[in-house]
């Protein structure tokens, strides 16, 4: 992707956000290209709970919300320090609102656990090191398309995990994303939006510019109509 001129800060914080297999890894490196941003992903291989976890939801979630929320602060600090631009793959708010949410609601994590796990997410995200995005980025598309694409990259442990978890964390991003006021929020609709077109890249990148500015909680539908 070559870079596309744009008005956006170059101190800008560009979050992606969405379900598993959404498309935010891609996007993040697309527009980071786009933008002459700094990619920040969220790191998959190497993390040393993520398969136990998958395995044995109830012994592990705790520990996995633990090394996320560390990861998560070590990511956003180093960002901070830097203070350049940012495409960020997947926010903070997502592994409290959905993630451990979803396990604490199905039993997997304990109320003492839940209540230390959100102490210490709201202590973090009351630290300077913690700004709001400009933009938050949300990618969805039908549970269909999203279920293609999880199958098509191939994680063992993500393919052998039931729908029901699947259709769960879908359901939840939906309600979840329509209370979102953080920062404001750009929705891409997979099905009717190709982020991998040049064209497109640039559309969002209009989308973003116009919306750097807007009020927290302002929500703009993007879908390539
Ligand atoms: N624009 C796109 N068109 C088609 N397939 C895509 C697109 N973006 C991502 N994918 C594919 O979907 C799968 C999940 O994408 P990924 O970026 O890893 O999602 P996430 O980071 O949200 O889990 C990958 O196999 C990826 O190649
Ligand atoms: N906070 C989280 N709790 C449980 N699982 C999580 C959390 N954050 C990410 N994950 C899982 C989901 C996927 O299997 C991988 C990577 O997510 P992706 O959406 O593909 O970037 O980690």
């Amino acid at each position: 992707m070559n870079s596309i001129p744009h008005k956006l800060s170059s101190r800008s914080l560009i979050t992606l956000a969405g379900t598993v297999g959404a498309g935010k890894s891609t996007l993040t490196r697309t527009l980071a290209e786009a933008l002459q941003f700094t990619p920040a992903f969220e790191k998959v291989d190497g993390n040393p709970y993520l398969e136990d976890y998958y395995a044995d939801f109830k012994k592990w979630s705790f520990h996995l919300q633990m090394y996320f929320l560390a990861e998560r602060f070590k990511q956003q600090k180093a960002m901070h320090e830097e203070g350049l631009g940012y495409v960020q793959d997947r926010s903070i708010y997502e592994d409290v609102g959905i993630f451990a949410k979803l396990q604490y609601d199905q039993g997997n994590m304990s109320d003492r656990d839940f209540d230390t796990y959100q102490s210490l997410f709201e202590a973090m995200v009351m630290n300077p090191y913690f700004p709001k995005p400009d933009v938050l980025v949300y990618i969805n598309g039908s549970f269909d398309s999203i279920m293609r694409r999880i199958q098509s990259r191939g994680r063992q442990m993500e393919i052998d995990t039931p729908v029901s978890f699947w259709e769960d964390l879908y359901t939840r991003y939906e309600t979840w994303i329509e209370s979102f006021t953080e920062c404001p929020v750009l929705h891409l609709d997979i099905d009717s939006y190709d982020c991998s077109d040049p064209e497109s890249v640039k559309e969002i990148v209009h989308a973003l510019e116009e919306l750097q500015n807007a009020p927290a909680g302002r929500h703009l539908l993007l879908n390539g109509s």
